[in-house]
């Protein structure tokens, strides 16, 4: 599973336009779609297997990516599978690519009624109540000057189309791609929904349809691909959930836009292990514990001893020098981590410390989180601490500060609800990073870290749902604040940690449960596993 090339990045569709229009300039009319169509029909039968004799259906939209779809379309009939296209919008297609597939011997049926196929209401039968999806909302009327999506009531959809989908082996959803706007339309999501009752493979054209591709946000309902073949750069969409989840294995095809993009700012990145293995701190021969960092741990309470335990279990794993306890859990920590310095006064008299780490555990112990905000050295709150900060002392500090909330830390700190901010992460990571002029850890499905001047948000690329688990935040905490300690920045710290965590549980848990304290333990297994 270890990938040896590097950073993954994602651009917004403004930018993907913007090169794409700079590409065009220069190659021949139509080569982009042909590179992009070649990279799908290529993906396509290696799904398949066997293209010969494969029934493969196509979903197409009103605009290129219905393109894209009947080029690879085309391909995959040359070379002997029977592909049939669904129009959509029969009134609105890719011209070119429809007598690519005609000529190449493919059908096309309309998924109107009154068009090729045979006409017949409610075939299928069922799915008018629920068309409307889970996320009902405000995406749903939204572009309806598509024509025939908005309009068509779902009982129009023909028999023909219907039949279609239910036998065949792998549907292309070339639905929409990065012109979409809101869920599915009605027809499209009927559609959708007989294949994927038919048990077919789906293959989702750049992007799953129905999602938004700057965000992740799904605003109804929208394609559940098992795979999703991405042209030129992944888009935010197919790396933050929920749309995420609804992309399976995302490939990314070459059109050959990198260096058109060179000229855009990232919106995304998802370091890998040769990123992470080039940022971890490795110490030196003239490394002592005070060079490596000393950080200070302020966790835990005579109600939840075992934050502290698990904060400084993973500070010990970060790579700092020397872990330094300050709290009234100093017992339970020295006994299960002798090598841990230990202080139950305040944190400004503890002595140095390089980094701090305040809040898992906490209480109510205002007093002390206040020291360490007013600590002139990189500070990172969690938790209790969340709660209890007073805002303008963060925006007041002049040395780096990491806040790690959850979805629901965050949305209390944003006062939205949790709902909204995990339809919306890469939004709601951003506006609190400018809002606190801090660094933000949002933990979650994806975990994603933004900086407070803006640029890049990275998203952690080694979650998994094993981490849901209690304390595995104070492990993260502790193992970010470590990093902190060692030098990293911020932004590298904490999505170096996210890193390791998430590789931690994974190679802890190997399918079965584990503790948060089995995740700190498999913290350098996931170094080695980094640096190997
Ligand atoms: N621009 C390029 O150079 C390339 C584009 N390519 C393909 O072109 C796609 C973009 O094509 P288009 O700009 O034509 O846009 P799309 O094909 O994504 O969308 C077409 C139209 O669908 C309608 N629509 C919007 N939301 C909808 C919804 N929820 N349900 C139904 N219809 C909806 C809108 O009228 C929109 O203009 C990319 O995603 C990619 O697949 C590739 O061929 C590679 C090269
Ligand atoms: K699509």
């Amino acid at each position: 599973m270890r990938e040896t090339w590097g950073m993954r990045t994602a651009y917004c569709v403004e930018s993907v336009r913007g090169a794409e229009r700079a590409l065009m300039a220069r190659v021949p009319e139509g080569a982009l779609m042909q590179r992009a169509a070649a990279g799908l029909a290529v993906a396509c039968g290696q799904l398949l297997g066997r293209v010969y004799g494969a029934r493969v259906v196509l979903l197409v939209g009103s605009g290129d990516n219905g393109g894209d779809a009947l080029y690879a379309g085309a391909r995959l009939a040359r070379r002997g599978a029977g592909v049939t296209a669904v129009l959509l919008d029969p009134g609105r297609v890719h011209g070119g690519g429809l007598a690519a597939l005609r000529g190449a011997g493919g059908r096309v049926v309309d998924a109107v009624v009154g068009g090729e196929g045979r006409s017949g209401a409610g075939a299928g039968g069922g799915g008018d109540a629920d068309s409307g999806g889970a996320g009902s909302g405000s995406g749903r009327g939204a572009g309806s000057g598509a024509a025939g999506f908005g309009s068509g009531s779902v009982g129009d959809v023909a028999e023909g189309a219907l039949a279609v989908v239910g036998r065949a082996q792998l549907v292309v959803d070339g639905i929409v791609g990065i012109g979409g706007t809101g869920g599915l339309r009605p027809l499209a999501g009927r559609l959708v929904r007989a294949a994927q009752e038919s048990g077919a493979l789906i293959v989702s054209v750049d992007l799953p349809s129905g999602v938004d591709a700057d965000t992740g946000q799904v605003r109804g309902d929208a394609v559940r691909a098992d795979a999703t073949v991405t042209f030129g750069a992944y888009k935010p969409g197919l790396l933050i959930d929920p749309a995420r989840e609804h992309a399976g294995a995302v490939r990314l095809v070459d059109i050959g836009l990198d260096a058109e993009l060179a000229a855009y700012d990232r919106d995304l990145e998802a370091l890998q292990y040769v990123d992470v293995d080039r940022l971890l701190p490795v110490p030196t021969a003239e490394s002592d514990k005070y060079r490596r960092g000393v950080v200070g741990i302020v966790a835990g309470s005579a109600r939840y001893p075992g934050a502290a335990v698990l904060a400084v279990a993973g500070a010990l794993r970060g790579g700092a020098g020397a872990v330094r306890y300050v709290g009234p859990a100093a017992d339970a920590v020295i006994a299960r981590f002798p090598e841990a310095l230990v202080f139950d006064g305040p944190p400004a008299k503890a002595g140095r410390v390089q980094a701090w780490v305040a809040g898992p555990g906490l209480g109510d112990d205002a007093a002390r989180l206040r020291d360490v905000v007013d600590a002139e050295v990189p500070v990172l709150i969690d938790a209790d601490g969340l709660r209890l900060v007073d805002h303008a002392a963060v925006r007041a500090r002049t040395a780096p500060t990491l806040l790690t909330p959850h979805a629901g830390e965050a949305a209390a700190l944003l006062g939205v609800s949790r709902a909204e901010v995990e339809a919306a992460r890469l939004d709601a990571v951003r506006e609190l990073a400018a809002r606190y002029g801090a660094t933000v850890l949002l933990k979650g499905s994806t975990t994603l870290i933004a900086a407070p001047g803006g640029g890049a948000v990275r998203v952690n690329p080694t979650g998994t749902s094993w981490l849901a688990t209690a304390g595995s935040g104070d492990v993260l905490s502790g193992l970010a604040g470590s990093l902190l300690a060692a030098g990293l920045g911020a932004r590298d710290a904490g999505s170096v940690a996210a890193f390791l965590h998430g590789l931690a549980a994974r190679l802890a848990a190997e399918g079965a449960p584990v503790g948060a304290q089995d995740v700190a333990d498999a913290v350098p297994l996931a170094w080695r596993d980094v640096r190997g």
